[in-house]
Parts: structure tokens; C-alpha cells; sequence
């Protein structure tokens, strides 16, 4: 059986911000929602969490963020799509944290993810090698996922060859489990948790939704 976890029972993450945000029209990590950046919230959201936070940046040259976390480049340089990302953060936290046996990964652009992301993944696992999945609503969200790092050598080939690249197909390559998270209660109706802000028009919602919240903790 593999370690759940790292050392310090908490699992290494990385934000993954390498995206080119077009929807958006500029990087989302520095977009503000209720006066923070996008970026801020999500590590403010994850630091109790895990025990260590890098972000990756794509072609980022490294180096540490204003927040001191530090950024880190794609691995295989010129790859599109967010696989590339999950494999940065993969070798990363192998370098970080030899004990650990997952790294966690988080996309920028989902503001409301749950406090108990990490823990419940972690929980969740069974044998202890799986890839550990959200799901809310009978959605996978499959970039909030705990990726056992025993499997970077075959995401490191796999997204070499296959032009698609996509998150899910890879996911079924593997072992891994479901774990269901909750819509979050509020006076104004359910909220996703993971609900995905991609759009100017997505971040006025997010807005909205933030100021609905003020008083429910979530
Ligand atoms: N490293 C890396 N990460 C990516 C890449 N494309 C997307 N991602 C990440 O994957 C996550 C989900 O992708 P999207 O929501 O489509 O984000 P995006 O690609 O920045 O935005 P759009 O250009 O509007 O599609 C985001 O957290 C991105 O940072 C890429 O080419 N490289
Ligand atoms: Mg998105």
C-alpha cells in the first residue's frame, strides 16, 4: 500500500493557471472578484488544506510569486491543455515532497471550491494508488483531482502521443474513485461548489454570488 499522504499527513498542491484565459480576455489568476485576485482566493481557500502550494504558469521562466509560492513551468513545453499542467505539478511535488505519494491540483478559475477538497479526496482512497476525482451535481470536475505520482511517467508519454490530450480520457487509463461533493446552501438557492468562472460575464455571476454569501460561511 502506498502513502496517502505526505509527512506531514497533508498532500502537496498546485494551482493550475497555465491556461491562456481567452474567454476571459486576460490571465485569470489576476482578475478580482470581491476585490482579491482570482489567485489570492484560491490559495487562500487551499493553504489550510495541503501542505505545500505551487502554481503553474505554463511558460513561466520560475522563480517565487509576489505571494511567495512559487511558480512553476509545464514540463514539456509547447503542449496545450491543462494535462500538461497536472504533469508539472506531478514532478514538482516529487521534488518537494519525496514522502508524498498524490499531489492535489485545483484549476484558478473556481472560486467556491470546498474547505474539505482535500481531505475527502484523500479519504476517499481505497487501495491508495487510485486518482482521487470531484464530482458535484453528476459532473466529474476532473482538475480538482489527487493524482498519485507513481503515474507521471505514463502521463508524461501518454500526452506526447495522444493529440487529444483530454483530462478524462486519461483518468481512465487508471484506477481511480468518485468523490461527491454537495451543493453549497444559500439563501438565495444551491451554489456548485465548482462552479467554473471562464467568462467576463461568468465573473459578474461570481460576483453576485459572492455578495449572497456574505453572511453563510461555506
Ligand atoms: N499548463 C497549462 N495549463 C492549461 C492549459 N490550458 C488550460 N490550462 C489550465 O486548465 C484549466 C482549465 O482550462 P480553461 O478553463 O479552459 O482555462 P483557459 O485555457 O485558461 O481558458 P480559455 O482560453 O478561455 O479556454 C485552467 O486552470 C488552465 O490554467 C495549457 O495549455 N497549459
Ligand atoms: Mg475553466
Amino acid at each position: 500500500m502506498v502513502d496517502k499522504t505526505s509527512d506531514s499527513g497533508r498532500c502537496p498542491a498546485v494551482v493550475l493557471a497555465g491556461g491562456r484565459s481567452s474567454r476571459m480576455g486576460s490571465p485569470k489568476a489576476a482578475v478580482l472578484l470581491g476585490g482579491q485576485t482570482m489567485l489570492d482566493r484560491v490559495i487562500e481557500r487551499l493553504s489550510p488544506q495541503v501542505a505545500s502550494i505551487a502554481v503553474n504558469l505554463n511558460a513561466h521562466s520560475g522563480g517565487a510569486l509576489p505571494s511567495g509560492h512559487p511558480a512553476i513551468a509545464d514540463t514539456i513545453p509547447g503542449l496545450p491543455g491543462p494535462l500538461a499542467g497536472v504533469l508539472a505539478a506531478m514532478r514538482h511535488a516529487r521534488q518537494v515532497a519525496p514522502g508524498a505519494s498524490h499531489v492535489l491540483t485545483v484549476p484558478i478559475d473556481a472560486p467556491f471550491f470546498p474547505g474539505t477538497l482535500a481531505a475527502r479526496l484523500q479519504g476517499a482512497l481505497i487501495v491508495g494508488d487510485e486518482i482521487a476525482v470531484a464530482w458535484s451535481l453528476g459532473e466529474m470536475h476532473p482538475l480538482f483531482a489527487l493524482w498519485p505520482l507513481a503515474i507521471a511517467d505514463d502521463l508524461d508519454s501518454w500526452i506526447r502521443t495522444d493529440e487529444k490530450r483530454r483530462v478524462r480520457a486519461f483518468i481512465a487509463r487508471h484506477a481511480s474513485v468518485a468523490v461527491d461533493f454537495p451543493v453549497v446552501a444559500t439563501k438565495a438557492g444551491p451554489l456548485d461548489p465548482f462552479l467554473n468562472v471562464n467568462t467576463p460575464q461568468q465573473l459578474e455571476e461570481a460576483e453576485e454570488w459572492l455578495n449572497r454569501l456574505e453572511d453563510s460561511a461555506i
